[in-house]
């Protein structure tokens, strides 16, 4: 049995579930379990959310500058253990640690800093009536919030919750995933260290339909902010519903990356391609899964495509050479691999990939998929409509631009686009056609942390980033105030 069990944070201590079981937590790259989490019951979570009540007007009142200089103390603490976050967050999640250090642990430390300076520079309206009244907005917190996070990119993503959550004066109830629960247990005690008051953050671990539907029906909980599967952000939306809570769903996709023939295919822009559908194993809601290529460059550029997947090194997380590690989860990793099954029985052509890796030595029995490319396929496929969540990438020729942005739309999702032109009225016109709520053009998760970000239809509800999280996490009230007579 893994002798590390990990604890929640509740009311400033950190301590164990009040009697629910312990969940083993796998290193994906062996397929060993090395830690234990709690599977926390109701009663935990009614813990959590009373001191977060309690902690509430307190932190409400406390001035911005000084939740903003605690969330920068918690971003330096994190900063200055970067190494040991980023092979924890490799060994939890399988990610390459190369990645977790270049990405996901500064990305994690950014989110804090970038919503401790967002505060400090938020500015409410005013609108003035030439009646001779003055309007203007106080925007208030909503009092206690539960943050939700997958476990595709843990850390990324539970501070990227947690920091507006915090910064606009909210006390928290989080949870993060209980496949990768690893990195936000040790951010919780360093909470500590930086100073947080007591009940201000509260992290509870543990699964979803236990745990995390308790933070869901918690009367005291005003708002949930989720990132995860559409079929369990539907059923968050549905429980939060009759209770009239605040929600914001960040699901999951069936992203298109398009490229035109007269594309800047450089050395440099192909490589970006190829990571757009492969970092992070594929694991993220991002990643382009769909490649659209205009038929009349369709053979030349698979070739080039073909041969850059194929160098792709899948190895050991804790290699720096490695490109890909292991999939987050034996389920996981059946899943993909259905869905690789799927697509044969489809009538797909496998170009690569296609099959699970058995590596030698320590990862022998880990969670690993070649990257995989597929052909052949029409866009109503089951493989090119559901989400895999995998190294798994369909190449889809289209004849011209119209084509494109139909086959491109042709989902249920809505999340994000890639589009690869020089023409640059195209991009404007395909930027306003195409149905996704972020178009990167010649880019692919280039981040400004101030956009909006988020996904239309069964992708997403609301907007995360910059003042559009500020505001989820705000109830306004407006101050009208007349000043003359009529
Ligand atoms: N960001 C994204 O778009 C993500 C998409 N996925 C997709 O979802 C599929 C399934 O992965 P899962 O880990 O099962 O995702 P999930 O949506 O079940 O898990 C995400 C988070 O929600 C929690 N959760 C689950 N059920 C809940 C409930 N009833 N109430 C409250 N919280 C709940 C989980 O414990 C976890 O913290 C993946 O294969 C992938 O396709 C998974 C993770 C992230
Ligand atoms: O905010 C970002 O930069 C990325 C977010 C990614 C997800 O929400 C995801 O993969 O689930």
């Amino acid at each position: 049995m893994p002798s590390t069990r990990l604890a929640n944070l509740i009311d400033g201590r950190l301590q164990a579930s009040a009697g629910g079981p312990w969940l083993d937590v796998y290193e994906p790259a062996t397929g060993a379990a090395f830690a234990q989490c709690p599977d926390s019951s109701a009663a935990d979570v009614d813990a959590a959310a009373k001191a977060a009540q309690q902690a509430a007007p307190g932190w409400a009142a406390t001035p911005a500058e000084t939740r903003a200089s605690l969330l920068h103390k918690l971003a330096d603490l994190i900063e200055a253990r970067l190494d040991e976050f980023a092979a924890l967050e490799s060994r939890d999640s399988g990610k390459p640690v190369t990645l977790a250090k270049r990405l996901d642990i500064p990305r994690a430390v950014s989110n804090l800093r970038f919503f401790a300076a967002a505060i400090m520079g938020w500015e409410s309206e005013s609108h003035a009536m030439e009646s001779g009244a003055i309007n203007y907005t106080l925007r208030r917190p909503l009092g206690v919030v539960g943050c939700i996070s997958p476990w595709n990119l843990p850390l990324y993503l539970f501070t990227w919750k947690i920091a507006p959550a915090l910064a606009s004066g909210n006390t928290v109830v989080a949870k993060p995933s209980e496949i990768t629960p690893c990195t936000a247990a040790l951010l919780g005690e360093l909470s500590l260290e930086a100073g947080f008051p007591p009940g201000v953050l509260n992290i509870v671990q543990g699964r979803g339909p236990t745990t995390g539907q308790a933070i869901i029906e918690h009367p005291a909980i005003k708002a949930i902010s989720f990132t995860g599967s559409t079929r369990t952000g539907a059923s968050i939306a549905a429980t939060a519903a009759p209770q009239f809570k605040k929600v914001s769903l960040e699901m999951g996709g069936k992203n298109p990356a398009i490229v035109f023939a007269d594309a800047d295919l450089s050395d440099a822009n192909l490589d970006t391609i190829v990571r757009s559908g492969f970092a992070n194993q594929g694991e993220i809601c991002l990643c382009g899964s769909r490649l659209l290529v205009q038929r009349s460059i369709y053979d030349s550029f698979r070739e080039r495509y073909l041969a850059k997947v194929r160098e792709l090194r899948v190895g050991d997380p804790q290699e720096a050479a490695t490109d890909l590690g292991a999939l987050v989860s034996r389920e996981h990793f059946d899943k993909v691999m259905r869905c690789i099954a799927q697509a044969r029985e489809e009538g797909g052509n496998i170009l690569c990939g296609g099959a699970a890796l058995k590596l030698e030595g320590r990862c022998a029995d880990g969670w690993f998929i070649a990257p995989t490319v597929i052909e052949g396929l029409a866009n109503d496929t089951l493989t090119n409509q559901q989400e895999i969540f995998g190294p798994v990438v369909t190449l889809i020729p289209f004849e011209d631009e119209a084509q494109a942005v139909a086959v491109a739309n042709g989902t249920g999702y809505g999340l994000a686009a890639s589009l690869w032109t020089q023409d640059l009225s195209r991009a404007h016109r395909l930027g306003a056609q195409l149905e996704f709520g972020i178009v990167w053009i010649n880019c692919w998760l280039l981040r400004d942390l101030r956009t909006p970000f988020g996904g239309s239809k069964q992708s997403g509800l609301g907007r995360e980033g910059g003042a559009e999280a500020l505001r989820f996490f705000t109830e306004p009230r407006n101050i009208c105030i007349r000043y003359q007579e009529k």
